[in-house]
């Protein structure tokens, strides 16, 4: 019986994330200045991807996870990106996994902040939503059209992850 290795948890940056996808925030090099200079765009900080669907727009009311937490199981959606940004201004994790063949990897785990948002690209593994320390709402975008959309793969031992000090 293979013990679960407990995973460190790095802040989410846009270099260690991209890899897997980008990072939604509030970056000063992507700043355009509209509406005769009274509103900030912070501009095409990420892509939707829906293989020729449509893209929606949706709200997850996430419950908190119970730590230590077992991840056991990664998914992807093979067709389209999946996006999730925090309204509740509340830090979240984020898990992903480079491909195995066709199998996730050791998950890499980051602390997003409260004012961070996450696009996971087309067929990246990642964890579902894992919320911290109370209920809290994302706006999510991703491709319509869920059916055939969805792998999970189960891990043989499950990686622990302690609810990190935001
Ligand atoms: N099932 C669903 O819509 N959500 C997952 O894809 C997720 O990544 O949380
Ligand atoms: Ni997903």
């Amino acid at each position: 019986m293979t013990m679960p290795q407990h995973l460190q948890i790095q802040l989410l940056t846009k270099a260690a994330f991209a890899p897997f996808g980008d990072v939604i925030e509030a970056d000063p090099a992507t700043v355009r200045l509209i509406n005769n200079g009274t509103t900030e765009r912070f501009h095409r900080l990420g892509t939707v991807e829906t293989d020729g669907a449509g893209a929606i727009i949706s709200l997850f009311r996430g419950q908190p996870r119970q730590f230590p937490y077992a991840i056991d199981m990664m998914e992807r959606h093979p067709f389209g990106s999946q996006s999730f940004h925090p309204l509740s201004g509340r830090p979240f994790l984020v898990a992903v996994a480079e491909d195995v063949g066709s199998r996730p990897g050791e998950p890499k785990i980051f602390l997003a902040r409260g004012d961070q948002g996450v696009n996971y690209r087309r067929n990246v593994w990642h964890h579902p939503l894992m919320v911290i320390g109370s209920p809290s709402d994302f706006l999510v975008v991703d491709r319509d059209r869920p059916e055939n959309n969805l792998e999970e793969l189960f891990y043989d031992t499950p990686y622990l992850i302690s609810e990190p000090i935001p």
